[in-house]
């Protein structure tokens, strides 16, 4: 049963985006992420002082939670945050898409950043269940769960700039979301991500430079991570950019005019509109680059900047490969 549901944007910066998903019929607002494993949300386990301002899902209240007794999970994401708990199934919609069985994390500790970002009651994570944290048995994502009863095994995201709703479709492909041809491309599923070889960049109007970037696509990620040669071509054509490390990026005049910034998909070049890369306010008279280096984390990641930019298929299929098309 396909589903299609609604991704709002979280803030004015689209810092990250809200789907509402019901649990047994308790409806609460999470962050799709396609670069974790993991469905788990704030709930009435939490001390008081964490539940605050969050939607919290009662198990006491679903007449289908099943506990998973003796099952726990643990998360630490990237930027440090993270969250861990107790585990139980029930049964979980997403649009038209209803699944039974669904493993749901039940969280008794959040991080600060959880607590303090009261308009997101926890993640669903569409990576590969070969990263869900769930000991002793790593649980599927509901991707995974809901993929046999869809029309094909996909998941497309259609993620907007600025204030404006997108979707999320499960099991088909839109064809009204797009224009033009979508161009495929391999991806690697040995980390557990949606990772793929991107083919290079250009900026601006300047000529494209042939590289291979290994990148993953990660919709719970705000921002485009790219190796320094990218970041240093890219700001080069900023007047008044540098790298600001009281603020751990790059910044840049507000009044600036930004490039676009072209990244190869195989022989698709997605652009990137200059605008998108002026992600937010940052101190005075100055914005934060939404395209900052890649150092340290170990590959690219392409976040919302990028995706918002694109119409984007997750095939699931047994070959998994990502798909991006202009819209
Ligand atoms: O934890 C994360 C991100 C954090 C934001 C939400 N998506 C997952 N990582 C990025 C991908 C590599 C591993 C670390």
């Amino acid at each position: 049963n396909d589903g299609s549901v609604t991704a709002s944007p979280e803030d004015a910066y689209d810092s990250e985006y809200l789907c509402p998903v019901s649990i047994d019929g308790q409806t609460l607002a999470l962050d799709f992420d396609t670069g974790s494993a993991d469905l788990w949300v704030f709930s009435t386990s939490l001390p008081s002082s964490e539940q605050k301002g969050h939607t919290l899902f009662d198990p006491s209240k679903s007449t289908n939670w099943k506990a998973l007794s003796g099952y726990k999970w643990n998360i630490t994401y990237g930027d440090g945050s993270g969250a861990s708990g107790t585990v139980g199934t029930d049964v979980v919609t997403v649009g038209g898409t209803s699944v039974s069985g669904q493993a749901v994390e039940i969280a008794t500790k959040v991080s600060s950043a959880f607590v303090s970002d009261t308009a997101n009651d926890g993640l669903l994570g569409l990576a590969f269940s070969s990263i869900n944290t769930v000991t002793p048995k790593a649980q599927h994502t509901f991707f995974d769960t809901a993929k046999s009863s869809l029309s094909s095994p996909v998941f497309t995201a259609d993620l907007k700039h600025r204030q404006l709703p997108g979707t999320y479709d499960f099991g088909t492909i839109d064809s009204s979301k797009y224009t033009g041809t979508i161009t495929y491309i391999d991806v690697d599923t040995a980390n557990g991500f949606w990772e793929f070889t991107g083919s290079g960049y250009a900026v601006g109007s300047g000529s494209f430079v042939s590289s291979s970037i290994d990148a993953i696509a990660d919709t719970g990620t705000t921002l485009i991570y790219v190796p320094d040669a990218v970041v240093t071509a890219y700001y080069k054509q900023v007047s008044g950019a540098s790298y600001d490390s009281s603020q751990g990026g790059y910044t840049f005049p507000c009044s600036a005019t930004l490039p676009n910034l072209t990244l190869g998909i195989g022989s698709y070049h997605a652009v990137v509109p200059g605008q998108y890369i002026n992600y937010s306010p940052a101190s005075g008279s100055k914005c934060f680059g939404g395209v900052q280096s890649d150092s340290g984390i170990g590959f690219s990641i392409y976040g919302d900047v990028f995706l918002k930019s694109q119409f984007v298929i997750f095939d699931g299929s047994s070959t998994p490969r990502l798909g991006f098309a202009a819209k």
